[in-house]
């Protein structure tokens, strides 16, 4: 596997509740995996957790493993070359990665670009003239051109593992497809994986193979893009779905009530059940695992088939059919102790097994 988060829990010091809490996450090679939710739900501390990035002082338990390397273990030069030549971030703002004094072919060239090469990954990407782009700085090119220049940036170093961050969010519809494009063609030239972050589900959808589902610092849903999209089975991606517009369908969007919660906020149950208009009494005091309705074999037990009736038709969401199972204790956890003790992440079990706390500096 590429890319293997597992069951990454990351705390900083000062918060009531981890930003990440027991994160399975994973890219093939070859991959694009979406990663979706809220802003604050925790997608841009995972993708960083790839490049060996947690924030200073926090404290972590799980693994990251890129290749097989486990990346928070890394330092010194191993560190640096894992970041300069195994996985590149692409960030929403281009004018952040980009140094506004430097020229665009310098850019490149520290990446590890050849000066015909740079020229050729600027034509790569799309822009007109690359043997005059590769003379210009930053001030002299758009927005959408920016971005091209900083996924030919992401592509110098040929990495196996594309982390891209709201990459497209600040663009035009246009250019937007575009850089896609681009970005699947790299993709699939290079044998990369890609792990695209979005608040957009629709986008999501639309564009990535699988995609995980995020809310306050948990993985809620996992599912083929399709599967996502026709049987989304958590109240909260089907909350998401509903409140995103898409071109073409007059339905009236319905927004999810109340916000999402913040690091001060502490959850004796599932931390969506505030806002969820199908929680039960026990919602309160349970958390649900993340459905992961291909991998846990809820399709077979009774779950709506890929592509089949939606669940709302069904009329039960998979995260209450889970509910269902816990009293035969195959699902879920009781959060008694945390609740109990307040929050402390110390005292946090991950199915009866004590966590290992890592302090990373
Ligand atoms: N270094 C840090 N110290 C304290 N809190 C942090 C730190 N970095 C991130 N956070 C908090 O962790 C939570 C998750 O942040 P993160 O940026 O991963 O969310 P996100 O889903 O990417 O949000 P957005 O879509 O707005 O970028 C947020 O509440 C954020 O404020």
């Amino acid at each position: 596997m590429l890319l293997s988060l597992e069951d990454l829990t990351v705390q900083v010091p000062g918060t009531a509740r981890p930003l990440l809490d027991s994160v399975t996450l994973t890219v093939a090679e070859g991959e694009v995996v979406g990663l979706v939710g809220e802003s604050g739900s925790g997608k841009s501390t995972t993708a960083k957790a790839a490049l060996g990035l947690l924030p200073a002082g926090a404290d972590f338990a799980g693994s990251v493993r890129v290749d097989g390397t486990d990346v928070l273990g890394l330092r010194g030069e191993a560190l640096r070359a894992h970041r300069a030549d195994t996985v590149a971030m692409i960030h929403q703002d281009p004018r952040a990665t980009l140094n506004p004094v430097r020229r665009i072919g310098d850019f490149l060239v520290e990446r590890g670009a050849t000066k015909e090469r740079a020229v050729e990954l600027l034509a790569a990407v799309g822009l007109s003239d690359p043997e005059q782009r590769v003379r210009q700085r930053p001030h002299e090119l758009s927005g959408g051109m920016l971005q091209r220049v900083v996924i030919a940036g992401a592509l110098a170093a040929r990495p196996r593992l594309l982390l891209a961050d709201e990459a497209t969010s600040a663009l035009d519809v246009t250019t937007q497809a575009e850089i896609l494009a681009q970005l699947r063609t790299a993709r699939e030239e290079q044998g990369a994986g890609l792990l695209f972050i979005t608040h957009d589900l629709h986008l999501a959808a639309a564009y990535c193979d699988r995609v995980y589902v995020m809310y306050a610092g948990r993985v809620v849903e996992e599912r083929s893009a399709r599967a996502l999209f026709t049987t989304p089975a958590h109240p909260y991606t089907r909350g998401l779905l509903t409140c995103t517009p898409t071109l073409g369908d007059s339905q009236p969007l319905t927004p999810i009530p109340g916000r999402p919660p913040s690091l001060s906020d502490t959850f004796a149950g599932c931390p969506f059940a505030p806002r969820c208009g199908e929680a039960e009494e026990e919602c309160d005091t349970w958390l649900p695992e993340p459905v992961f309705l291909e991998e846990r074999g809820l399709l077979e037990a009774g779950a709506p088939s890929e592509g089949g009736a939606p669940l709302e038709e069904g009329g039960m969401a998979a995260c209450r059919r889970v509910v269902g199972r816990r009293s035969a204790g195959r699902w879920g956890s009781p959060r008694s102790s945390e609740a109990e003790s307040g929050g402390g992440w110390a005292q946090r079990t991950t199915a009866g097994q004590p966590k290992d706390k890592v302090s990373h500096k």
